[in-house]
């Protein structure tokens, strides 16, 4: 999934975002490299949607850069998908919410029907096919939508807190989705609440507070070592926002 001009390694550095006068991140500098699942945690309101977003290009920094790799910027932006915690489903069936994403990156109308056939079977939602996406349950709906963004076979995939407002069964279903597109090659940066998640998912843990980048370490030591007290305070239930 990597071609010669791709989106990683991606490089971050010293993002700030500013809104209303507040500055909102401040100085965010890291790098992601091919392969790794990175997770982004920190209590409420400490900026990894924002992070996320800036990376996807969806938000301008005040300051700083966001660098993905050396494809130019068309190529990089169809080369990594973005999952939101509430997905946007347009008012057609689950197949069509598909092809039509994949029409809109300029993908041949048979090869599309194909693919999104492809890509609902990868996960086990074929009986979906039909049904109008707006009417599936919540989870049916971040399962299709990350099957979408599987579809479009990206380097990344970018998650924003994916399973927020789903049952502890239709959390699994997703993580056992996201770690599927990890195996079939896909670099995963995700946002979560949830420390057991983050347990399970992550390769390394970027940990925010306040905007500001407080500590980066590989997962496990983050969960057995934190290096931070607010690490430390935010892991016992200490650290609001
Ligand atoms: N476009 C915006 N304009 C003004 N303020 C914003 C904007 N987007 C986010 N914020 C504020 O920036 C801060 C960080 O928001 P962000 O959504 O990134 O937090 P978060 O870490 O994802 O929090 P949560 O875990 O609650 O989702 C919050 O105080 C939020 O209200």
């Amino acid at each position: 999934m990597h071609g010669p001009l791709g989106v990683l390694p991606l490089y971050v550095r010293g993002l700030s975002f500013e809104a209303g006068g507040a500055r909102l991140l401040d100085g965010v500098s890291f790098d992601l490299q091919p392969g790794e699942r990175l997770v982004v945690i920190g209590p409420n309101g400490a900026g990894k949607s924002l992070l996320l977003r800036l990376c996807h290009g969806l938000l301008t920094p005040a300051s700083g850069s966001v660098s993905w790799g050396t494809a130019p910027g068309a190529l990089a932006l169809k080369r990594r998908a973005m999952v939101f915690q509430r997905p946007l489903m347009l008012r057609r069936s689950a197949l069509a919410n598909i092809t039509h994403a994949l029409g809109a990156q300029g993908m041949a109308r048979p090869e599309r029907e194909e693919r999104a056939a492809t890509s609902l079977a990868r996960f086990g939602l074929t009986h979906l096919a039909r049904r109008p996406a707006r009417v599936l349950s919540g989870g049916e709906q971040q399962r299709l939508a990350i099957a979408r963004a599987w579809a479009m076979r990206p380097e990344v995939l970018l998650l924003d807190e994916p399973t927020s407002a789903l049952d502890p069964t239709a959390t699994r279903a997703i993580e056992e989705m996201i770690m599927a597109c990890h195996a079939d090659g896909m670099t995963i940066v995700m946002t979560t609440h949830e420390m057991g998640q983050a347990r399970r998912m992550a390769d390394r843990i970027l940990f925010l507070n306040k905007g500001r980048l407080v500590e980066e370490a590989p997962a496990e030591r983050f969960f057995t070592a934190p290096a931070t007290q607010d690490a430390r305070r935010f892991l016992n239930g200490d650290l609001l926002s």
